[in-house]
């Protein structure tokens, strides 16, 4: 077994590659097993490097191979897997291609080895180089329509990092504390790779990290002022903690017993106070009513392809077709429970089209809702609602500010 420095890390980013590519699991499960045989933090930094890069430039790095092999590699060839990995580390993460050679190569053997070396030698002798823009896939290129194009420059890198603060009215000396801006109350935005654990306020519990897009299903319910709301489909918390931190009085209901961990842990960390409930949604008969409902349902989560860009290669018609039935299920619980005059919100973090817009109309043509539309004054600077009064965001918006993740949100009012 080769013990070159580096090697580890190479073999994991093979190990993740392939259980996304080839078995469809999702990058953070892949990382979590194929990060357990890596030591360090930084190696299993640039493991993680290596695997984002190549997900996010795939189609741009398989064109190069392609335009290299005379017999066109399989999809799931392992030559293929290792050139993949061996170009993003040479064209995007400025790796010198002897390194890239000496790490990479030893995960072949025999004849595909031979056929890696040659591929990617001939191809650093062409000086090849990577488009501006990572090209997206024709299925996505489909599903994306208009707004693809809009959104491929927003996948050039990964995300900078956002920051909910619990108390927004410390907006402007956070973020001048910690060298962050503010896109909105409440808001900070770091460079990415900031060491956040370091930052002041970490340990106080004065905010957690949440994309700008998934701090605003909770800001549209406004301020709760001690009114009952019910987090449905919570866990880990993000948006519990925003509704609590803004006077609701919230019950925060999930599936998972490990992600309700993580959302225990939050609210310690915080000192916010949540009621939990670990239910099935679809069983699970309320004893209270409440005020508002939030439904952050679970989804294909494409919009946060920026930071999962294995969403990107593992998403198709059936995922989404699966993702939607569930969505219904779901809204249909959600909106059973709602008492007359309380307010619903209906959140997606996805950027296909059935799971966002095409739900809010089925909303609209089946239950006793009244739309209440979303406002440009509720919305950070720089956003605005869609004419139907529903918000979609993506990562294109807010594009000189760093952007945004992808969200669908729409907001109704039970009759
Ligand atoms: C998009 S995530 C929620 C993210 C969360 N709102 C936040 O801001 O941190 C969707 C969640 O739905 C939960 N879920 C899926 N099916 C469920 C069900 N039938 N009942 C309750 N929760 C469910 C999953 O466990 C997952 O935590």
């Amino acid at each position: 077994m080769p013990t070159a420095p580096g090697f580890p890390a190479r073999r994991a980013a093979l190990k993740s590659l392939d259980a996304v590519m080839r078995r469809g699991e999702t990058l953070e499960q892949a990382e979590a097993a194929a990060l357990k045989g890596v030591d360090g933090p930084a190696d299993r930094a640039l493991a993680r490097a290596i695997i984002g890069e190549s997900l996010r430039w795939l189609t741009d790095l398989d064109l190069l191979i392609d335009s290299a092999t005379k017999k066109r590699l399989p999809d799931d060839a392992k030559p293929r897997s290792v050139l993949r990995l061996m170009l993003a580390q040479a064209l995007r993460l400025g790796t010198p291609p002897h390194a890239v050679i000496a790490t990479c190569l030893p995960l072949l053997t025999g004849g595909p080895r031979r056929l890696a070396h040659g591929v990617f030698s001939t191809l650093m002798k062409r000086e090849v180089t990577l488009p501006d823009v990572p090209t997206l896939s024709d299925a996505v290129l489909t599903r994306w329509g208009n707004r693809a194009e809009t959104i491929a420059p927003g996948l050039i890198d990964p995300p900078e990092v956002d920051l909910a603060l619990k108390n927004a009215e410390e907006t402007e000396a956070r973020a001048l504390e910690m060298g962050g801006i503010s896109l909105a109350d409440g808001h900070i935005r770091l460079p990415r790779g900031t060491p956040i654990e370091k930052m002041p306020g970490f340990a106080e519990g004065a905010w957690w990290v949440q994309d700008l897009a998934a701090q605003l299903p909770p800001r549209l319910l406004g301020n709760g002022e001690g009114k009952r709301a019910l987090d449905l489909c919570a866990a880990p918390g993000g948006k519990t903690l925003s509704l609590a931190a803004r006077g609701w009085n919230v019950t925060a209901l999930d599936i998972s017993g490990k992600r309700l961990e993580m959302l225990r842990e939050n609210l310690k960390r915080t000192h916010i106070e949540a009621e939990v409930v670990k239910a099935d949604a679809l069983t699970y008969h309320p004893a209270k009513q409440f005020d508002a409902i939030l439904l952050d349902a679970p989804c294909t989560a494409t919009g946060t392809c920026r930071r999962h860009p294995d969403v990107l290669h593992r998403i198709g018609p059936r995922a989404i077709g699966e993702m939607t039935e569930i969505q219904q299920s779901l809204i249909h619980q959600a909106v059973s429970w709602l008492p007359s005059g309380a307010t619903f919100v209906y959140a997606v973090c996805s950027l296909e089209f059935e799971e966002g817009e095409d739900q809010a109309r089925w909303i609209d043509e089946t239950f006793d809702l009244e739309p209440v539309p979303i406002t440009a004054e509720e919305l950070p600077a720089g956003l605005q609602p869609t004419k139907e009064g529903w918000l979609r965001t993506h990562p294109g918006m807010l594009a000189e500010a760093g952007g945004l993740d992808g969200f669908f949100i729409g907001r109704w009012r039970k009759l």
